[in-house]
């Protein structure tokens, strides 16, 4: 479980991240929606600790993020916004390669290893240097290189940016297995369609603010709209950047 209390974060006068508060349950799918710019990349950054908040708090399965740093890393699986592969290597040894780094013993991770590029479709290109892949196949192959540790919560930057239709559908079934097995999945998007077809709970996220938050049926109560579209385009103020 994800918990995120009152964090705020400024780059000089830019005020990315400005009093952001929710909490990603175990067995459910977070989304955090909003548009171009409104805070969720600096959000997760700081969740998954490659950026300190100026103040909050960050709580992965009750560790503090900022004092027990290294056991909240243990915990997560991370899609981070840039892909960031080692393209001399092939898809299977950038995976094994993070398997070692969490030190997941070899017994252990050639199994996993083979589910996941089992679950994401990724037999084809598994002994393939990654230099000149695909966007949704350094997608598959970050995804799987950022589970291979069996991590509890798993944190994804805009996992279906730059994939076709095929390949998102495949990524929308690869999110639902996570969520079937417990886990906690929190992932971004500024596209609605996307977050309304997947999500248990969604953040909205605006400027720096969370605007709204809770169930597909709860935003729509909220807003006196039938439709969970219209729903967000009434608590955002407006539909820019919000549609794929
Ligand atoms: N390292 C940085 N230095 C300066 N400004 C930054 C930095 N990172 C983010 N920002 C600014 O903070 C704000 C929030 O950016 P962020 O990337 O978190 O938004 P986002 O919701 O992820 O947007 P997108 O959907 O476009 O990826 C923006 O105004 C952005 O320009």
């Amino acid at each position: 479980m994800i918990q995120v209390s009152d964090l705020h974060k400024a780059f000089g006068s830019v005020k990315a991240v400005n009093g952001v508060s929710f909490r990603a349950e175990d067995g459910q799918i977070t989304g955090l929606l909003g548009p171009n710019g409104a805070g969720k990349t600096t959000t997760l950054r700081m969740l998954y600790t490659l950026m300190k908040p100026d103040t909050g708090q960050v709580l992965v399965d009750q560790l503090d993020a900022q004092t027990e740093t290294v056991a909240v890393r243990r915990k997560l699986g991370v899609l981070p916004d840039s892909r960031g592969l080692y393209k001399r290597l092939t898809a299977r040894e950038n995976i094994r390669y993070f398997a070692e780094l969490q030190d997941v013993p070899d017994a252990e991770a050639r199994p996993r290893e083979q589910q996941l590029i089992e679950a994401l479709g990724m037999d084809d290109i598994a002994d393939r240097r990654t230099e000149g892949f695909s966007q949704g196949q350094r997608v598959k192959t970050a995804i799987a290189r950022a589970l291979i540790h069996n991590p509890r919560n798993v944190i994804l930057d805009e996992p279906t940016n730059g994939l076709d239709v095929m390949s998102t559908r495949a990524m929308r079934k690869f999110l639902h297995q996570l969520k079937a097995e417990g886990r906690c999945v929190l992932f971004s998007s500024h596209i609605m369609q996307e977050v309304a077809l997947l999500c248990d709970r969604i953040i909205i996220i605006a400027k720096g603010h969370v605007v709204a938050q809770g169930t597909p049926d709860e935003l729509r109560a909220q807003t006196d709209e039938s439709n969970l579209e219209d729903a967000f385009v009434k608590i955002i103020g407006t539909d820019e950047g919000l549609f794929g």
